[in-house]
C-alpha cells in the first residue's frame, strides 16, 4: 500500500507523497504529516555504509514511496553531485569537546540549500506535463535566497519570494536581488517574517486567487511547511552520526545529542524524524534567539506570541510562529488532529494556546530548550573564535551557550551543534564580535574578517559583489495576493514555461 500522508488538522485527509509535495499545504490550513512514523524504521547498519546520496536514497524511498528508485537517484544526482563544495555535503568539524555540523556548503551558504536543491527535482518528477506551479516562499533571509537558487529557470515552475523590509542581512538581500531567472520574483513587505508567512498561508487557500490564476496553475511552498523541503533535511542527522563513527568517537548504537538553532522549527523537526526512524538521539536541544516563544513554552506549556518582536543579529530566526511545531504537536498528542486544530484555532484567534501537561511532558522527553539574546550571541562568537579559532555565524552562535548548559548536565553524550549558515552572510555582527567594530561597507567588513581569521569566503558570496542589483517592490502584506496573481500571469504567459 502507498504511504499516505494526512493533515495535522484533519485525519480524514489522505494524500500520496507526490501530491503532498506539489500541494505543499493542506486545504484545511494544516501541514501534511505521515502517521505512525516509527513504523518506518531504517536499518542503521546498512545506512551507515552509504555515502551521503546513498543515505538520502534510503530515507527518501521510505518516506516518499511514490517516487521510483530511478527517479530518486536522478533527483539526488541533480541536487547534490555538483552544487556543494564538498563531497560530504554536510561535513562535521570537531571543536573542543563538541562537533559542528556545517550545513552551509551549498550554493547560497545556508542549510536551506540541502532541502532547496532537492525540492525542485522532486517537484519536477511529481508534476504532470500539463501542470504549472508557482512556488511561494516567506523568508527571513536564507530560505528565499536558497529557493531562488533552486527554482530559477526550472520548467513548469515559478518562484515568488517575500521578505520583511529591513529584516534580513544586507548580504541575504543582495543574494536575492542578484539572482536572475526567467521565473523568479521578489518583493519585500512592510511587516515581519510572521506577517509574510501568515499571508502566504492565506494565499494558498484563497478562492479568489485560485480563480484568477486558473485551473492549470497551482501554488506550493518552498518553506519547511512543505514535506518535500523537510524530508531532505533528515539525511544530515544520519550523516553526522556516520561521521562520528568514522572518526571513532562513537560506536554504532551509541546515543548522541544535537543542538539546533531554531526559527520555523523545520531543522530540528527533521532531527525528531531521524530519531523516529531509528537514529540513536538522546536529546534535541532547541536554541532560540531573543524571540524566545518556545523557551517560555517549555516552562508552562503556553505558546504565547503576544509579545514584543525583536530584530536581532540572527535575523533568520526572528520568528514567533514556528510553523513546524504544529507537526510536533500532532505526534506528541497521539496524532490527534482535532486537538491540534483546536490549538491552532486558539493561536490564530487569541495569539496563544496551552497544551496539556501530558503533551508538554512528552515533548520534554525528547527536547530541551533555551535561548541566547544578542549579547550572548556576540559573546559566543568571540569566545569560540578566541579559544578554539572556530568562526561561527550568529545563528550557530545562538546555540552555543544553550548547548554548554546541556553539556554541564550531561558531559558524556557526544554533542553536535548544527551550523546553519556561513559567518560571511552576517558580517556586521561577526566583525563586531571579533574585531569590536564593523565597516559601513559590507565588502570591506568581509575583507577585514578574512584578513584576521583567514577563514575562506565562499565563492558564491564574493561572486555577487559586482552583479547588478534588481529593484524589488516594497508592498503591504495585504497586497501579496495580487502580487502573486500578477507574477503567475507573467511567468506562465508564454509556452516556454
Ligand atoms: N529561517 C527561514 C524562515 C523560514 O524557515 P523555513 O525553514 O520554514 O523555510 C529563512 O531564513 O528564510
Amino acid at each position: 500500500m502507498e504511504t499516505q500522508y494526512t493533515s495535522t488538522r484533519n485525519s480524514n485527509v489522505h494524500i500520496n507523497t507526490k501530491e503532498a509535495i506539489v500541494k505543499g499545504f493542506s486545504d484545511d490550513n494544516g501541514l501534511f504529516v505521515l502517521p505512525h512514523l516509527s513504523d518506518h524504521k531504517i536499518n542503521l547498519g546498512s545506512i551507515m555504509k552509504q555515502d551521503y546520496q546513498g543515505m538520502a536514497a534510503i530515507i527518501l524511498q521510505k518516506l516518499l514511496p511514490d517516487f521510483s528508485a530511478t527517479e530518486i537517484k536522478q533527483c539526488l544526482h541533480d541536487a547534490y553531485d555538483h552544487s556543494f563544495d564538498t563531497k560530504k555535503i554536510t561535513p562535521l568539524v570537531q571543536v573542543d569537546n563538541f562537533h559542528v555540523l556545517e550545513l552551509f556548503h551549498g550554493p547560497t551558504s545556508a542549510f536551506k540549500d540541502v532541502g532547496l536543491q532537492l525540492l525542485p527535482q522532486l517537484m519536477k518528477h511529481a508534476l504532470k506535463p500539463e501542470q504549472r506551479v508557482m512556488i511561494l516562499a516567506a523568508t527571513s533571509g536564507d530560505t528565499g535566497t536558497a529557493a531562488l537558487a533552486g527554482f530559477k529557470n526550472t520548467k513548469q515552475m515559478g518562484i515568488t519570494v517575500f521578505y520583511p523590509h529591513g529584516g534580513v542581512s544586507p548580504i541575504q538581500q543582495q543574494q536575492m536581488l542578484t539572482t536572475k531567472g526567467n521565473n523568479t520574483n521578489v518583493a519585500s513587505i512592510k511587516g515581519n517574517f510572521d506577517d509574510a508567512q501568515t499571508n502566504v498561508k492565506k494565499i494558498f487557500n484563497n478562492q479568489n486567487v485560485k480563480k484568477q490564476i486558473g485551473k492549470h496553475v497551482s501554488l506550493s511552498s518552498a518553506n519547511s511547511i512543505n514535506i518535500g523541503r523537510l524530508i531532505p533535511q533528515i539525511v544530515y542527522y544520519f550523516s553526522a552520526y556516520q561521521q562520528l563513527i568514522q572518526s571513532h568517537q562513537i560506536q554504532i548504537g551509541d546515543q548522541i545529542n544535537f543542538t539546533v538553532p531554531t526559527g520555523n522549527f523545520g531543522d530540528i523537526l527533521a532531527g525528531y524524524y531521524a530519531k523516529k526512524l531509528g537514529l540513536p538521539i538522546k536529546k534535541l536541544v532547541i536554541a532560540c534567539n531573543a524571540n524566545n516563544v518556545l523557551a517560555d513554552f517549555f516552562h508552562d506549556g503556553v505558546y504565547n506570541r503576544n509579545r514584543k518582536f525583536y530584530k536581532t543579529v540572527a535575523p533568520s530566526m526572528d520568528i514567533q510562529v514556528s510553523s513546524n511545531f504544529e507537526r510536533l504537536l500532532y505526534y506528541k498528542s497521539g496524532e490527534n488532529a482535532e486537538y491540534v486544530k483546536q490549538l491552532m484555532d486558539d493561536l490564530s484567534t487569541n495569539g496563544q494556546y496551552r497544551v496539556s501537561k501530558d503533551v508538554l511532558n512528552r515533548i520534554k522527553q525528547d527536547f530541551s530548550c533555551g535561548f541566547s539574546d544578542d549579547r550572548a550571541i556576540e559573546d559566543s562568537i568571540k569566545t569560540v573564535y578566541q579559544k578554539y579559532h572556530y568562526l561561527m555565524d550568529p545563528h550557530t552562535a545562538a546555540g552555543y551557550q544553550v548547548m554548554r548548559k546541556i553539556q554541564k548536565q550531561d558531559s558524556k553524550t557526544p554533542m553536535i551543534l548544527l551550523s546553519t549558515a556561513s559567518p560571511y552572510k552576517f558580517v556586521s555582527a561577526v566583525s563586531d564580535a571579533i574585531l569590536g567594530h564593523h565597516d559601513q561597507s559590507v565588502i570591506q567588513t568581509t575583507k577585514n574578517i578574512y584578513n584576521t581569521t583567514k577563514v575562506k569566503i565562499p565563492n558564491n558570496l564574493t561572486d555577487i559583489w559586482d552583479l547588478p542589483i534588481a529593484k524589488s517592490p516594497v508592498i503591504e502584506p495585504n497586497a501579496m495576493s495580487s502580487f502573486v496573481v500578477q507574477k503567475v500571469s507573467e511567468v506562465f504567459s508564454n509556452d516556454q514555461n
